[in-house]
């Protein structure tokens, strides 16, 4: 992977020109200690995330992707440095604060979808409409995934790509303005991938939900923006795309 280069730096700084970032993080270090044994996890890493930006972000097993995620997300904190959401200072502020930083502004996406097996689709989705501040319809948050159809089927009537849609409308559905995916499409194999993708992107566009998207799969770059590229805990790229592939396009 090349170092970060000043055209890119350039371009960074024309994009934070047009638009403002939603979050981001300066100088971040993780250090996890296990009794005598500490990783650093994350270096000093600076990322940002601008207002209705797709952001894909790669690197190889035990970069750091997920580290940096739940730091940006508030589901955990940083050893050292500075996050912030638009001007609020989020990296110092106390557990609590941070857990209502998350509930009202983050969408969150895991490889594994966590619905309640004893609640349909539609209901899955309601559970967060009911206490979020400023939701849209659970219903229209499942026809934004093209899930409409199925809104009174159970997730084990469910595949496991039309699990994780639903999984995608349920972290919407509160119209965050952001939406961190820690590797959506893991579990699932090509096509439903590639639907599953679709869903995230269709919200981008539609809702202009601030977007990140970890995955080991370099072609899924093609969708991004931006593709920042993470190594030992360090940034080590950011390649900013003329023009953002549709899903559908990506080959592997
Ligand atoms: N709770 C923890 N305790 C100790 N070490 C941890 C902990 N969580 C992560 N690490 C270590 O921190 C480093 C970064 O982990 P992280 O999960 O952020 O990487 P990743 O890029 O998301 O990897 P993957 O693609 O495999 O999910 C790894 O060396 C990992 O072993």
């Amino acid at each position: 992977m090349s170092e970060i280069t000043s055209n890119q730096v350039e371009n960074q700084d024309s994009l934070s020109t047009e638009s403002k970032p939603v979050l981001h993080a300066r100088n971040l270090t993780k250090v996890y200690k296990t009794g005598e044994v500490e990783v650093k996890a994350l270096d000093g890493v600076d990322f940002e995330v601008f207002e209705h930006e797709m952001v894909v972000l790669l690197g190889q097993s035990g970069s750091g992707k997920s580290t940096l995620l739940n730091i940006l997300g508030g589901l955990d904190v940083a050893t050292s440095g500075e996050v912030y959401f638009k001007d609020r200072l989020i990296s110092s502020e106390s557990k609590g604060l941070l857990t209502s930083f998350r509930r009202e502004h983050v969408g969150f996406v895991f490889q594994f979808y966590n619905l309640i097996p004893s609640l349909t689709a539609l209901e899955n989705v309601a559970l967060v409409t009911e206490i979020a501040k400023n939701p849209i319809k659970p219903e229209e948050a499942l026809e934004l995934v093209g899930l409409l159809p199925r809104k009174d089927h159970f997730p084990a009537q469910l595949s496991g790509g039309e699990q994780q849609r639903v999984a995608i409308a349920r972290a919407i559905a509160k119209q965050p303005e952001i939406l961190l995916c820690d590797e959506p499409t893991g579990a699932l194999d090509h096509e439903t991938g590639i639907l599953v993708l679709e869903a995230i992107e269709q919200v981008n566009r539609e809702l202009g939900t601030a977007t990140v998207v970890i995955t080991h799969n370099t072609s899924v770059g093609g969708i991004a923006d931006r593709v920042v590229t993470l190594r030992d805990g360090k940034v080590s790229d950011i390649h900013t795309n003329s023009n953002r592939m549709s899903p559908r396009e990506l080959k592997w």
